[in-house]
């Protein structure tokens, strides 16, 4: 199949994944389609933020936006974590300017009967694959397309908090007060996260992302037991699994705030490991083994200071990174109010090393 999609003309990425030379470093910017870009705002005036990850010539178009406009190094599919609870039977609301809304989450644990399980990934989210498709497609071979997925935690707590929280203390209350149906919720939702993440490759897809945005509410012990089996789990079944069907694509995962766990996310299987701004790069090399690439971290709020300050800023974060081994990109995703031209310099910054 892979042989139908375009000739792939810059595999950086790919390459600095595999721990492979690079003749410049790349980049590629979380949330790098989104609300930042004015050709993105103007989308979303007409169109409703769900109904574009349902579209696939929606969610292509808006995948390609940055990519017309920066010199960036990967693409990644536009869709959000959220689908796959969605999947799961829960209806989920994006309210500008508020973030998610589920209408009914996990209130009880009566409620686990709600979740529909087993879905049938490749009819429930064929939509993205397909947008996958269409993508790959689109982008002629300039960049690889990466797709993505939210961990079994983060996806959790969005289900039983019912969007975001400063705490997240509903969603940890079940941790504490009903283990086993936690892990049971979990495992539903890791079962379908593998078949989607192995749909995304077979669709086109030429690197995964597995988001872990809510480890910060955890700590060691909770996340040793809640998070960490269920991203082991992910990465040693997708990757056999696609090993089967003869494709060989790297995996990174990100656990927000979760550097307590840096050494253990190093031993399951992952090729690259992102990382957030709170930590130093020479303290995460320290903790990574070398066989892993680091990806991050500059402070999304570092753009927010004149070009001069971006470059130091930039400059001063590969020199801890060091080029081998890495992939630069921010810390967590590009805030709405950035001004456009401040990632062109930190793009340019990164390449001109
Ligand atoms: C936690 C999480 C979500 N979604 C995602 C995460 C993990 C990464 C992270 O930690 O930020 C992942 C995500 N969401 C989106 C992408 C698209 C690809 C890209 O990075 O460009 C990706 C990779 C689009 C989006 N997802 C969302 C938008 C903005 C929606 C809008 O236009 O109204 C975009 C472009 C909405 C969203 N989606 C989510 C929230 C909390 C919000 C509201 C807050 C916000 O706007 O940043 C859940």
């Amino acid at each position: 199949m892979a042989a139908e999609f375009p000739k792939l003309q810059n595999d950086r990425i790919l390459r600095a994944a595999f721990g492979e030379e690079v003749d410049r470093i790349p980049v590629w910017v979380m949330r790098q389609a989104g609300r930042y870009l004015p050709e993105f705002r103007a989308f979303r005036v007409e169109h409703d933020f769900f109904k574009i990850c349902r579209t696939p010539e929606l969610a292509c178009e808006i995948t390609l936006q940055p990519i017309r406009r920066y010199p960036l190094d990967a693409a990644i599919i536009f869709s959000d974590i959220l689908v796959i609870p969605q999947a799961l039977g829960f209806e989920v609301l994006m309210k500008p300017g508020h973030g998610p809304h589920f209408t009914e989450p996990l209130s009880s644990i009566d409620d686990i009967a709600r979740i529909v399980t087993p879905v049938d990934v490749d009819k429930e989210l064929k939509y993205v694959f397909d947008a996958i498709t269409l993508t790959r497609h689109k982008l002629e071979g300039k960049v690889p397309l990466l797709g993505f997925a939210g961990a079994p935690w983060t996806l959790f707590s969005y289900m039983v908090e019912g969007g975001g929280s400063k705490t997240m203390s509903k969603s940890k209350a079940w941790l504490y007060a009903h283990p086993q149906e936690s892990h049971k919720v979990l495992g539903i939702i890791t079962d379908v996260t593998v078949d989607y993440l192995i749909g995304q490759v077979k669709a086109g897809a030429q690197m995964l992302q597995v988001f872990e945005s809510h480890a910060e509410y955890l700590g060691p012990d909770s996340f040793k037991e809640f998070a960490l089996p269920y991203l082991r789990d992910i990465v040693q079944r997708v990757k056999s699994a696609i090993k089967d069907l003869g494709y060989s694509i790297p995996m990174t995962v990100f656990a927000k705030g979760g550097h307590y766990a840096l050494s253990e996310l190093s031993t399951l299987g992952y090729d690259v490991i992102q990382i957030d701004w709170t930590i130093n790069p020479e303290e995460a090399r320290k903790r990574v083994p070398d066989n892993i690439t680091l990806q991050g971290n500059l402070d999304p709020c570092a753009l927010y200071g004149p070009a001069d300050s971006i470059q130091n800023a930039t400059k001063n974060m590969v020199n801890k990174f060091g080029k081998r081994r890495y992939i630069a990109n921010l810390g967590h995703g590009i805030y709405p109010d950035v001004n456009p031209e401040s990632l062109a310099v930190f793009i340019d910054a990164v390449h001109d090393f």
